[in-house]
């Protein structure tokens, strides 16, 4: 499948060289305002190509996106060390009302993945300035979380991320909700399978996991300014999951009509993914505690959204 990916800083360039590397993409193309720093990451990703599958990769200005299937959006500014990604809101809503009709005047089929922070919000602000159905405008949302809760919980445990199912639903952001409840290991619900594992889970271990998780971004900008290589493999799963209409289950966001009572909010749930995007949204069962905190998750979505709706083309 061909992907376009406009803003080919940190984010966007290691998305295309994650496809390229797993083989989710067979044409990449870069689109960013600064057009030497397009084509600079361009031949740079094309120069691993020879260890991967066959691909090409170039770089372009929005009409090359023609035929692309998925346009990943990850232009925009970032988070300075100490900065939440709510703050990032209006500086990145007015870079999405210009790139999102270019992008659909040349690719106007193509599914829209946001990465973008803050992403919910900016998942939702590109729902509306593109008229595409939610279920074609998806947020890599907390797939990251998800992965980062499987990478710690996994560690402690002495097992690998993949045998370990755990979900963080909610923002991409400070009020995500880790999914504790349902969290299972070697077939047993998660404190189970710990003490099986001669590992137990204490409320020390959990509070620390929980920060692990919550602040991991805070701490890596802290640490090299950027992050790039998690996001980078997330976005190259949801594509993957769409190239192949696999109908995987993973947690991204979408614009959702209610969510536990708050109405047009978009944020993560475990979705079905497949060709024609979101396929089916897969709300889980959830604690008192967790449901209370996915409620107030969206209410502070809810805030953010409609405090910049009114600049908004
Ligand atoms: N969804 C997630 O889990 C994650 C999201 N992010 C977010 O991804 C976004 C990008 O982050 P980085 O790649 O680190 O930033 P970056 O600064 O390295 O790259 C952003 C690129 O966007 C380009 N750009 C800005 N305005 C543009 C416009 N109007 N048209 C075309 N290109 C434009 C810039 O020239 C730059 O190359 C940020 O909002 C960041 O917070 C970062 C990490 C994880
Ligand atoms: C920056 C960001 O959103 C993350 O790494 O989670």
């Amino acid at each position: 499948m061909k992907v376009g990916i406009v803003g080919a800083g940190a984010v966007g360039a290691t998305a295309g060289f994650a496809m390229v590397m797993s083989g989710a993409a067979s044409e990449v193309v870069l689109v960013d305002m600064n057009e030497k720093l397009a084509a600079a990451q361009a031949q740079d990703i094309a120069h691993a190509v020879p260890f991967a599958r066959a691909a090409q990769v170039r770089h372009g200005g929005y009409a090359a996106l023609a035929g692309a299937g998925v346009v990943v959006l990850a232009a925009g500014v970032a988070q300075r060390p100490g900065e939440t990604r709510l703050q990032l809101l209006e500086r990145n809503a007015a870079v999405f009302g210009a790139i999102i009709p270019a992008v659909l005047a040349a690719a106007p089929d193509a599914i829209l993945l946001v990465a973008t922070n803050p992403l919910d919000v900016m998942t939702q602000i590109a729902t509306r300035i593109s008229g595409l159905p939610p279920s074609r405008v998806i947020g890599s949302g907390t797939i990251l979380d998800t992965a980062r809760f499987r990478a710690l919980l996994a560690d402690r445990l002495g097992v690998t991320p993949k045998s370990v199912h755990a979900h963080v639903v909610g923002e991409h952001g400070d009020s995500e909700v880790l999914l504790w409840s349902g969290a299972t290991v070697a077939c047993l619900p998660v404190d189970r399978g710990a003490e099986r594992l001669k590992r137990p889970l204490t409320a020390e271990d959990r509070a620390a996991i929980d920060e692990g998780v919550r602040r991991a971004a805070y701490r890596i900008i802290d640490g090299k300014g950027h992050t790039a290589f998690g996001i980078g493999g997330g976005l190259s799963r949801i594509v993957a999951a769409i190239a192949g209409d696999e109908r995987a289950v993973l947690t991204c966001s979408i614009l959702n009509d209610e969510v536990l009572g708050v109405p047009d909010v978009a944020l993560s749930l475990p979705r079905v993914i497949g060709a024609g995007g979101v396929l089916e949204t897969v709300m889980p069962d959830l604690s008192e505690e967790e449901a209370a905190a996915l409620k107030r998750s969206a209410e502070i979505l809810k805030e953010a959204v409609t405090s910049v709706e009114k600049s908004l083309p």
